[in-house]
């Protein structure tokens, strides 16, 4: 029986604070899921029986530090127990209130007091406490200040001095009269009504508020609240700054402050003997947008499910390795990774099959964002138009293709790439080297392969084959090429070496006319034996036929517990080139 769907919000915000468009979609997750952390044990209900390949595994759960936000801390906002899980957290905190001019130089003194959370700014502005000073500051021929204008004399004034230098002079006014094209959008989106991004951090991370009940100038903050800047309830007031302290002062008074903060209160006073610095209690509000992608999907995902850590990125699209167990949760975890991830990533993607085919394709399941698998990578400052769905790339081998290419190839080699796929090693060796002949089975792969030697502006460099890798090999040799190929790389791990028993007799065939040279060759492989490097040679010495002294063997990269990618570089022995074939290849 299909589980009843729960309606989980990413995070819900007060009406006028709404959810920005990236993530305003509804997670629907099935009922049955566990209840995830007791922070929003409310919203997610029962155990996670119904995954029929769930993993028995138990995660490793890692222990939450006692400081800092975390989602299993904080409260809710208020009325937020209708069945939607919210992803906002409130907390408590306690600040300095102080005079804008001297934030800097108190927040260097009190280092070490101010709160010190990841992507939360220490230093609060409030909406409205902004630009006072600078529109209405007494002229230094009146030494007595003005009484604060009243809002028609500000609007006036502001008018008459508005002009093209009106955007630096008033930024206030002109996020007013201009607001940006991303906040306009949204608020179409928003069916007319007001998204605000105006309070707190960027992006509706996190808003800071002070909290008025209790609060002697509660009215006087009042202004400060609402968002209207220059509205009827603005702020008179000089402009003022929130200090945020350590969340440990959270509550505190006064006089349970440590020295360092106590002083700041107790020195400072202003000429009227108040303190010009006051301590004042706010509360921050963290937003599904402040939470990293691992506390997200830990309150997501029923308890003891492995957290899916890291995804591999081609381009605009994350690809994902989802286990069994994950399965039942992929469009969930997919969303999550999206959203987390925008802009850079824009499609999200699982491998639904290990490799099998010759064109070594992945069948990708596209779990969220935008459908197009074809995307483009840069690499070492290089091009690559790819299509996930048709033709091979694996960001992993960038260091190695950079290995070969600075390390191993000279500028005067010319090198035969057998397996090229879309190019990123034939045409990375041939911004350096002398001259460079790719191949490839797969059409799709040659099509990209040639459109990424223009989009590189490399097509005097390449020539391009399409063709089975020992018919390649046989016609480099046999037909009068130019340039003696002095390098041959042959990445295709699973069957590469298979293919060498072709360069037994090359010579032979070499029409040419000229000394037939003996080229590196740089065959990849893997092994999952315990000596995986004595077990890559026996098999190169396999068949070839011989035994081939001198191979350097280089560990790539462990593609599984146990499982090693390497590449084996030697030089063809001449007794090979010059052996009777054992294969026909026409
Ligand atoms: C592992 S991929 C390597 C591609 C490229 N070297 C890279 O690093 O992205 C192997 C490539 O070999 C191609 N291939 C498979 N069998 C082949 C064959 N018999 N002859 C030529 N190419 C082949 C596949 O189409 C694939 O593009």
């Amino acid at each position: 029986m299909t589980p009843p769907l729960l309606d989980l919000y990413p995070h819900c915000l007060l009406p006028r604070l709404r959810f920005s468009t990236s993530a305003r979609h509804v997670l629907r997750l099935p009922l049955h899921l566990k209840p995830v952390p007791s922070a929003f044990a409310t919203a997610a209900a029962a155990a996670a029986a119904a995954s029929s390949s769930s993993s028995s595994l138990q995660a490793p759960q890692v222990p939450h530090s006692l400081y800092g936000p975390s989602l299993r801390r904080g409260r809710p906002l208020p009325g937020e127990f209708d069945g939607t899980l919210s992803f906002a957290r409130i907390f408590d905190l306690a600040a300095l209130r102080v005079p804008a001019a001297s934030c800097a130089p108190l927040e260097r003194r009190l280092r070490g007091h101010l709160l010190n959370w990841p992507r939360v700014r220490n230093v609060a502005r409030l909406p409205g406490d902004d630009g006072y000073d600078t529109l209405f500051s007494p002229s230094p021929a009146s030494p007595n200040p003005p009484s604060p204008p009243t809002a028609v004399a500000r609007r006036e004034k502001l008018a008459r001095e508005f002009n093209a230098r009106g955007f630096v002079q008033f930024p206030n006014l002109a996020r007013m009269s201009r607001p940006s094209s991303r906040k306009r959008k949204e608020k179409k989106e928003e069916d007319g009504e007001a998204v605000t991004t105006a309070k707190g951090g960027k992006n509706n991370v996190y808003v800071v508020e002070l909290v008025r009940e209790g609060n002697e100038h509660g009215d006087e903050w009042m202004g400060l609240i609402s968002e209207e800047g220059f509205g009827k309830s603005a702020w008179r007031g000089a402009p003022t700054r929130l200090l945020l302290l350590d969340q440990s002062y959270a509550k505190r008074r006064v006089d349970e402050l440590p020295e360092a903060v106590k002083v700041v209160l107790d020195r400072e006073p202003n000429q009227d003997e108040s303190s010009a610095y006051e301590l004042v209690q706010c509360q921050i509000t963290l937003f599904y947008n402040y939470w990293p992608m691992n506390e997200v999907l830990e309150a997501l995902l029923p308890e003891g499910i492995i957290i899916p850590a890291g995804f591999e990125t081609v381009g605009h699209i994350a690809h994902l390795n989802l286990r069994d167990e994950h399965l039942p949760y992929k469009k969930l975890i997919a969303q999550v990774v999206l959203d987390k991830n925008k802009p850079k990533i824009q499609t999200v993607v699982n491998k639904t099959e290990a490799i099998q085919n010759d064109y070594r394709t992945m069948l990708l399941e596209v779990l969220a964002g935008n459908d197009s698998l074809v995307t483009t990578v840069i690499e070492s400052g290089l091009r690559f138009q790819v299509d996930l769905a048709s033709v091979y790339w694996n960001s992993r081998l960038s260091t190695e293709r950079q290995r070969l290419v600075n390390n191993v190839f000279r500028n005067s080699d010319v090198v035969c790439d057998v397996f090229s796929g879309v190019g990123p090693i034939a045409i990375s060796a041939a911004k350096k080297v002398k001259y460079v002949y790719a191949n490839d089975l797969n059409p799709t792969a040659v099509e990209y392969l040639e459109r990424n030697i223009v989009l590189n502006k490399l097509e005097r460099k390449i020539e391009v084959f399409n063709m089975d890798a020992r018919r390649f090999i046989s016609s480099i040799y046999s037909s009068q090429h130019v340039h003696p190929v002095t390098q041959v790389v042959m990445n295709l791990p699973n069957d590469a070496a298979e293919f060498l028993d072709v360069f037994r007799g090359i010579s032979r065939n070499n029409q040419s006319g000229l000394p037939c040279v003996m080229p590196k060759i740089h065959l990849y492989g893997f092994s999952k034996s315990e000596d995986p490097e004595y077990d890559f040679h026996e098999r190169i010495n396999l068949t070839l036929g011989e035994n081939v002294t001198d191979v350097e063997m280089h560990r790539v990269r462990l593609v599984a517990p146990g499982k090693w990618m390497l590449c084996a570089s030697f030089t063809l022995p001449e007794s090979v080139a010059s052996a009777k074939p054992n294969y026909l290849t026409f």
